[in-house]
């Protein structure tokens, strides 16, 4: 299992700085959707320069324009580049073809898809599927993560009356909603994965980690906890533990 590391918020030079502190206890290396918005690819070559040997994830979260989107980013240095799943499908299938042709990979961002979508997406075997849960979420009392790392449950209906859960949803143990979208993303129950590639995101802390390993994410994405720590160096290395305590690593 991977460690994604996701850097928002900050400037270019805060976030080498980031990388640096957590570089020995994380695999991959997220130049979030702000760095990316507030300085373009710039973002992207420095974090590529300044840790070559990690996996770089460009979180472009594209919609549309697929192709030269992609393309920006892999020029850029990018592994992997980031689609939203409710794009058009057209647009993931240009993702799916720029990743091949430059021998890179496809994150698809499941934020706000029916199950029906995901389901649709689980054609793209080779992408990772990230089930997240939004900033705007966490902080705006829609589906967020609890001090008791239970996620609260609410299920936006959006105005022609489809629910989208967006991941998450309250259950006793396991989240209900995350476990039924990563059951509906693999087209089966958790307990019997088809071996889609799933990534885990949006809030997730040291307590919610025994849950959101049971889901067998191939990535666990992590900002806050780690960058936002009084000492992120430790957070990171505490999350390794963890994980190695755990048999996820
Ligand atoms: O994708 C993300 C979010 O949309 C950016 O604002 C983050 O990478 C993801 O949410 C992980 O960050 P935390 O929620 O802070 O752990």
């Amino acid at each position: 299992m991977n460690i994604q590391l996701a850097l928002d918020r900050m400037s270019i030079q805060e976030a080498i700085n980031m990388g640096r502190l957590a570089e020995p206890y994380i695999d991959w290396i997220e130049v979030g959707t702000s760095l990316i918005k507030e300085f373009g690819m710039a973002s992207v070559e420095a974090i590529k320069r300044e840790f070559p040997h990690k996996t770089i994830v460009a979180d472009v979260k594209t919609f549309d324009n697929a192709k030269y989107e992609f393309e920006l980013c892999y020029k850029a240095g990018a592994d992997v580049t980031t689609v939203m799943g409710s794009a058009p499908l057209v647009t993931v299938d240009l993702c799916m073809k720029t990743a091949r042709t430059w021998g890179r990979q496809v994150m698809i961002d499941l934020l706000h898809t029916t199950p029906e979508e995901q389901a649709a997406l689980a054609r793209y075997r080779e992408a990772v599927h990230c089930v997240h849960v939004s900033k705007d979420q966490q902080e705006g009392g829609g589906s967020r993560l609890t001090g008791s790392g239970a996620y609260e449950a609410t299920t936006d209906t959006d105005e022609s009356g489809i629910n989208r859960t967006s991941g998450i949803g309250a259950s006793d143990a396991l989240p209900r909603g995350i476990v039924s979208d990563v059951s509906s993303v693999r087209g089966s129950t958790c307990e019997s994965p088809t071996g889609l590639r799933i990534a885990v995101a949006g809030g997730i802390t040291q307590e919610s980690l025994p849950w959101v390993l049971a889901l067998e994410p191939e990535v666990l994405i992590v900002g806050s906890a780690i960058t936002k720590a009084p000492d992120p160096a430790s957070a990171a290395r505490a999350f390794q533990d963890r994980i190695r305590e755990l048999g996820r690593r």
